[in-house]
């Protein structure tokens, strides 16, 4: 407990990253709940992947604080910040799934490489994940390029979860699928985050998946978060900034910053 209040997951204070002249972060500060849904929505470009790449450690910020548990990562030993990157899983916008290796072995890849579980426990347990995501494990010796793209994303949700993670992050989870495929994937989300107690943190423009996968929406745009609240008032919050924007309307506050 931190002031009363239940301790954040994550925790991002004044996060500062340029690229060039370029001020993508602009002091970004978000509370992530713990064992909660919280999706970052914005327009294209408006940092919502540097942020998450940030709190991966795959981008250094400029500035700020990034804490998980209540430990500051950005400044504890590197081993020890690997250890606590470890306990997140990623669903990646494309999958990224390794089209030379057999599913089971993408599904258990990161258990693999790191030597924490034997080839046959690991048969086992991409199996056990498949199942979680309704793919029968027969789909376990089939290569990517086999897979239909709903049953490529079936797998690399599979892939984000398979090492127990207790932080997950999806990165456009529907992007390329039927909308009905991508109803079914944020269904599997719900469930396999549920499963494992774990909290997630989302990025998607499909405001019908934010819905779902979602608690809560927090809003960023010009490199900080500008609204947070609950994701099934999207689109009637009352902000007129998150309402054009759930809505997809051209006109409002965002266009007349666009045309200035
Ligand atoms: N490694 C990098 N080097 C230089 N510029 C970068 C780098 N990574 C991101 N940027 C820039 O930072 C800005 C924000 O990028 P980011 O990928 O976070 O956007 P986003 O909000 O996730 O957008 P989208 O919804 O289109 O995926 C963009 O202008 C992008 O060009």
């Amino acid at each position: 407990m931190r002031d009363g209040t239940a301790l954040p997951k994550i925790r991002l204070r004044g996060l500062r990253k340029a690229f060039g002249a370029k001020q993508v972060l602009d002091g970004v500060d978000l509370d992530v709940a713990a064992q909660h849904g919280t999706v970052i929505l914005g327009g294209s470009g408006s940092g919502k992947s540097v942020t998450i790449k940030c709190i991966l450690g795959l981008i250094e910020p400029d500035a700020g604080v990034i804490e998980i548990d209540g430990r500051d990562v950005l400044r504890m030993p590197r081993g020890e910040r690997r250890e606590v990157l470890d306990r997140i899983g990623m669903l990646f916008q494309n999958g990224a799934l390794f089209d030379s290796l057999p599913v089971w072995e993408n599904v258990c890849f990161k258990l693999l490489a790191q030597k924490r579980i034997t080839r046959a426990a690991a048969r086992d347990r991409a199996a056990e994940v498949l199942g979680q995501v309704g793919l029968a494990a027969s789909v376990g010796d089939l290569y990517p390029a086999e897979l239909s793209g709903g049953m490529q994303k079936r797998v690399a949700l599979a892939r984000a979860v398979a090492a127990r993670p207790d932080i997950v992050f999806f990165d456009e989870p529907t992007t390329g699928l039927d909308p009905i495929m991508g109803s079914v994937i944020d269904g599997l989300i719900v469930d396999v985050v549920k499963r494992l107690g774990a909290t997630a943190l989302s990025i998607t423009h499909d405001m019908a998946s934010a819905r779902r996968i979602a608690d809560t929406a927090a809003m960023i745009h010009h490199g900080r978060i500008v609204w947070t609240g609950p994701a099934a008032m999207l689109g009637e919050t009352g902000n007129a900034m998150v309402d054009q924007f759930a809505r997809g309307e051209r006109e409002g506050p965002i266009q007349m910053e666009l045309r200035r």
